[in-house]
């Protein structure tokens, strides 16, 4: 369900020759994802990977690809975008808006161990510090605003129970971004999304993040609280695994040490971070979108997750 736009090889022929790859060789559909259409593509300079973009247009895209394009060329581990002869990262094809980035090699680790997620806490950090002086700004588009337009979409769908949830944490979370603690913390570039799904790993080796089109501007610590309630948790209860915390944070903080402020906003933020998953789950589990025939990803999941970081006192970050 990953190719909604169909390429052959006789399509992509005339269309590569603006790229410095040489022929495209073969094209295989990529079956996973969501969003756009993916294929692998063997080229005479090697293998690539061309996205048709979906539902993101050409005035959205060049936020994303020119901030993976920035964070490559800073030896960030990601996929690069290939210019085309006129210096262009996204060119039509089939009139939607198409891209060709390198391919990563290896595959997701979704069973992480410390040693995993201490490579994620490394190049999480590298990423942060790299995209400083990134120069484009775009807001992160799931951030406060859209929980606050999106929590009256969805609250009449929830039990009672969940409804108070729900109540109870936009409030939290809308005064908490008014605190002086809030606003001390450093803002940048965040990937926003960064699953296991969204990196690939060559054994042990971190290979790359990838899947960058929920990135945007928000605080740092968000990515990291994003992050760790992904790879840190026991999947069946959503409580944090402190082994793989500790590799996580360790390993991002000997990058980029983490500041008083972070820490005070470390409980406030793993809510938010678990929160915004929650209310995105929900939201497109009770408003399915056109032509998607897919499972859509468990609510429950992150409602658990919220609850437990709401009456949970979490471990420090190290100082
Ligand atoms: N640069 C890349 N290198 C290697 N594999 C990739 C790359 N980009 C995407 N993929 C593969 O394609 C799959 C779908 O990509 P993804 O970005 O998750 O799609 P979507 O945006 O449609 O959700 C990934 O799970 C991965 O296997
Ligand atoms: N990670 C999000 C959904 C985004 O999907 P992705 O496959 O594009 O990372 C979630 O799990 O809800």
């Amino acid at each position: 369900m990953a190719v909604f736009t169909s390429v052959t090889l006789e399509d992509l022929a005339p269309w590569m020759t603006q790229f410095p790859l040489g022929k495209a060789l073969a094209i295989r559909g990529i079956a996973s994802g969501i969003e756009n259409s993916n294929f692998f593509i063997d080229t005479e300079q090697g293998e690539f990977v061309l996205t048709i973009f979906e539902n993101l247009n050409f005035e959205q895209l060049p936020f994303y690809l020119k901030l993976m394009r920035h964070l490559a060329d800073r030896d960030v581990l990601v996929p690069a975008p290939i210019a085309n002869a006129d210096g262009e990262l996204c060119v039509a094809l089939h009139g939607k808006p198409a891209a060709i980035v390198s391919k990563l090699s290896g595959s997701s680790q979704m069973e992480p161990l410390p040693v995993h997620c201490a490579e994620v806490g490394t190049m999480l950090a590298r990423m942060h510090l790299a995209a400083q002086d990134f120069t484009i700004y775009q807001p992160n588009l799931r951030s406060l605003d859209w929980w606050q337009v999106t929590v009256p979409k969805v609250l009449g769908f929830l039990s009672d129970a969940n409804r108070q949830l729900m109540q109870d944490e936009i409030a939290f979370q809308s005064s908490f971004a008014q605190t002086p603690t809030y606003r001390a913390l450093t803002q940048g570039p965040v990937h926003a999304d960064l699953f296991r799904n969204n990196v690939m790993f060559d054994g042990d080796k971190l290979t790359g993040f990838f899947d960058f089109y929920f990135a945007g501007c928000d605080s740092w610590l968000f990515d990291v609280a994003v992050t760790i309630n992904d790879w840190c948790i026991d999947l069946a209860t959503g409580e944090l695994d402190l082994p793989r915390v500790n590799a996580m944070l360790n390993a991002y903080h000997a990058v980029r040490p983490f500041t008083p402020e972070e820490s005070l906003a470390w409980q406030a933020m793993l809510r938010a971070a678990a929160f915004r998953f929650w209310l995105s789950r929900v939201f497109d589990f009770y408003q399915p979108r056109d032509a998607e025939m897919l499972t859509p990803h468990d609510p429950t999941h992150f409602e658990r997750i919220l609850r437990l970081r709401v009456s949970q006192v979490v471990a420090p970050l190290p100082q």
